[in-house]
């Protein structure tokens, strides 16, 4: 069995395959795969488009002023239609979803960006496959990701994917728009995303869609430099989510450069640090050598208040600093839990937000 988690992004185009209308028998083809690799063990998350076109369907296409307000109309009524889609469509195989909508606010503040987590996390270590939109019925401009390429790209942060598919109606990136260069000629890996490869991407997409292929680039630079291979792929392609989850060659992939294996910790470097917490010689030993999560038991004490997901110095009592982490819990919190056993937490508190006080995934080890 895999552990492997691959978020997958449904453009407008792939769901609709061009016409008014969400294609279901299309939808059905792409459950099957899904629920192939669901039983294999692979960790699956959906970034679903659709929903304004969905809403426009439903309302059948109601003569609306081109507004803001009227795409919000729209998605509030085509994400209601979509995810029941979705739902319908997963039960023939027994397989539960969960609905998450997103706005850039809820990943940009660390609170909610933890509390996204735990419960995408939480999900997928049920079984239930997350099905993420973005939350455009209430999300403004200044608070809006704007398309759900880019979207997608920090879904696959948030959950630490391996990899990121992009599918949409075209079989990857061409070295022009296919749509108007009949000889346009795939590109299948690209190795560096430069100012060449943003040009090709040119301009938006299809009237249905929103983002284009310069929207994908974005994400997949995002995605890469965060350590996730992304591929942009044809949704149209036969078994194409299972054929690139086993390996297969096909589309556009964008790998990761060597260098930014580990960014996806780095802005731990640029946060300012809100507090100290203090360890014993066991837990240094297991952050230092054993390259392990600090669990509470081996906090001795707590200095500062902060919230949990802030930056914190983890430090020895002979006063050397030995990591930057973000706690899972915060000051007040680790107070109480310092020394204890991780079995203790929910008990002393009433609530829990996992065994460990600082995850191994949100640490950075200091150079000795
Ligand atoms: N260099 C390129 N290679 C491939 N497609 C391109 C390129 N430049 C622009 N495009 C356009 O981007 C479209 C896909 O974007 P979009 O309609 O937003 O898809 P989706 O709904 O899947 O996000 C393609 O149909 C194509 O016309
Ligand atoms: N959130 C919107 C889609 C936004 C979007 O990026 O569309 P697309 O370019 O088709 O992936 C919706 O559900 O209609």
């Amino acid at each position: 069995m895999t552990q492997k988690t691959i978020v997958v992004k449904f453009g407008t185009s792939t769901l609709t395959q061009g016409s008014p209308t969400l294609n279901r028998p299309h939808m059905i083809e792409i459950v099957r795969q899904f629920a192939q690799l669901h039983q294999a063990g692979y960790r699956i998350v959906i970034v679903t488009s659709g929903a304004i076109a969905a809403g426009r369907d439903y309302l059948n296409h109601p003569a609306l002023p081109p507004t803001i307000a009227s795409k919000q109309l729209l998605a509030a009524v085509g994400q209601s239609q979509l995810i029941q889609t979705w739902q319908q469509l997963f039960a023939i195989y027994d397989i539960h979803i969960g609905q998450i909508l997103l706005s850039r606010a809820d990943i940009e503040d660390r609170e909610r960006f933890l509390n996204a987590r735990d419960t995408l996390h939480a999900l997928l270590d049920n079984h239930i496959i997350p099905v993420i939109n973005e939350n455009d019925a209430v999300a403004t401009a200044e608070i809006k990701v704007g398309d759900n390429d880019n979207l997608s790209a920090l879904v696959a942060i948030l959950v630490q994917a391996d990899q990121l598919y992009l599918l949409t109606d075209q079989q990857g990136l061409f070295d022009s728009d296919p749509r108007k260069n009949p000889d346009a000629q795939l590109i299948p890996v690209v190795a560096q995303i430069n100012d060449h490869i943003r040009v090709i991407a040119g301009g938006s997409g299809t009237h249905l869609g929103t983002g284009g292929m310069s929207t994908k680039i974005t994400a997949a630079d995002v995605a890469t430099r965060s350590g996730i291979e992304t591929i942009i792929v044809s949704g149209n392609r036969e078994n194409v989510i299972v054929d690139l989850a086993y390996g297969q060659a096909i589309g556009t992939k964008f790998t990761v450069p060597a260098e930014h294996l580990e960014s996806r910790k780095r802005w731990l470097f640029a946060a300012p640090s809100a507090g100290t917490i203090i360890i014993d010689d066991g837990a240094e030993s297991a952050v230092l050598i054993q390259q392990k999560s600090l669990l509470p038991a081996g906090i001795v004490a707590v200095v500062g208040r902060f919230s949990r997901g802030e930056v914190v110095k983890i430090r020895t009592q002979s006063g050397k600093d030995i990591a930057l982490g973000m706690p899972r819990y915060n000051s007040d919190a680790l107070q109480l839990i310092q020394g204890k056993k991780s079995q203790q937490i929910e008990q002393i508190l009433g609530y829990e937000y996992g065994a460990v006080a600082v995850h191994r995934d949100d640490m950075v080890v200091l150079k000795k």
